[in-house]
């Protein structure tokens, strides 16, 4: 077992650990996976992952190329079946919620077991360079977000365009509303997908790579935004490759480690994630920890070992 601290609760071991809910503004545990497993073409691809994403808070989902990431959050956002294992939200927004309460005690809605129209109120996922090959415009593909909002039978309604465009506006890509979705460059595109998700109004929001394609002030945005959600109190779940960017945006961090399936081996406050004891042998890096000199936060270089 990695040592690193208490809090942050670290094991080397298949059974992984739970993030600790961040303190202040909301209550409960946000959104929960136990136990979960996946095998696909007879390998076990997850096996038994526990991940916790408090809500008001990011979480950065992290780990080295095929550790599961981009599976888990598909597993989560109920894209794919998980052969074990439980995925549930602390029920405080619906009006029947089921289940057992969950490790905050609260009632807990089964994420799972929701009927579909009803998680697609609940839980965004923006996938790692989803194609869009519709011959759509931007504001028509923001508005699909609107769908879960509203009657089958019914068209989009006054207030789902103004919805639809806060949403572009809010990623700075309003300009981009009359433009054919194909047209766009990965970097457009990756705006318009968040733009659909927060026109989803999800209390969940699960990002695969959410900055891939971005320039770095698009980065520093878009992260400025998932922050201002996570305030707004919706739960964040994001896979994230810079590490950086992790220890400068999220709350809490989850590390999934390589082997002979993906495992969790740390999850806690990003300051007692993101150290060298738990990133150097899960990337076989060498880490050096700096302190931004403005924020305070860390900032990670790192050497080949
Ligand atoms: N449908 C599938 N068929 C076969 N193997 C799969 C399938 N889906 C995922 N895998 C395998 O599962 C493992 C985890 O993949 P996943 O995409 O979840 O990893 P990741 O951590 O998101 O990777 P990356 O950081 O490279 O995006 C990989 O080895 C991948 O090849």
């Amino acid at each position: 077992m990695t040592q690193v601290s208490d809090q942050a609760r670290l094991e080397a071991g298949p059974r992984s650990t739970v993030a600790e809910p961040s303190a202040g503004r909301t209550s409960g545990a946000g959104l929960a996976a136990e136990r979960v497993r996946w095998s696909v073409a007879g390998r076990l691809i997850l096996d038994d992952v526990d991940v916790t994403a408090p809500p008001g808070a990011v979480t950065g989902l992290l780990g080295p190329n095929g550790t599961g990431k981009s599976t888990l959050l598909r597993l989560v956002a109920g894209v794919q079946r998980p052969d074990g294992g439980r995925v549930s939200l602390a029920g405080t927004a619906s009006p029947d919620p089921v289940g057992a309460p969950g490790p905050s005690g609260a009632a807990r809605e089964d994420l799972l077991a929701m009927p579909r129209r009803r998680r697609a109120r609940t839980v965004a996922f923006v996938e790692q360079d989803a194609a869009t090959e519709l011959p759509v415009t931007v504001l028509d593909a923001v508005l699909l977000g609107r769908t879960p909002h509203r009657s089958l039978l019914a068209g989009p309604s006054e207030d789902d365009h103004t919805i639809a465009r806060a949403a572009l506006e809010r990623v700075g890509a309003l300009g981009l509303a009359d433009r054919e979705v194909t047209t766009l460059s990965g970097g457009e595109r990756q705006r318009v997908h968040m733009a659909r998700a927060l026109a989803q109004a999800p209390r969940v929001l699960l990002l695969d790579e959410p900055t891939n394609h971005l320039d770095v002030a698009a980065q520093l945005a878009t992260m400025r935004l998932v922050r201002e959600l996570a305030r707004e109190g919706v739960t964040v779940l994001a896979a994230l490759h810079d590490l950086s960017l992790a220890a400068a945006t999220c709350d809490h961090a989850v590390v999934l480690a390589p082997g002979a399936s993906g495992h969790v081996v740390a999850a806690g406050p990003v300051e007692q994630v993101l150290v060298p004891e738990v990133i150097d042998p899960v990337y076989g890096v060498r880490t050096t920890v700096l302190r931004h000199p403005r924020t305070g936060r860390p900032v990670l270089t790192f050497e080949e070992r």
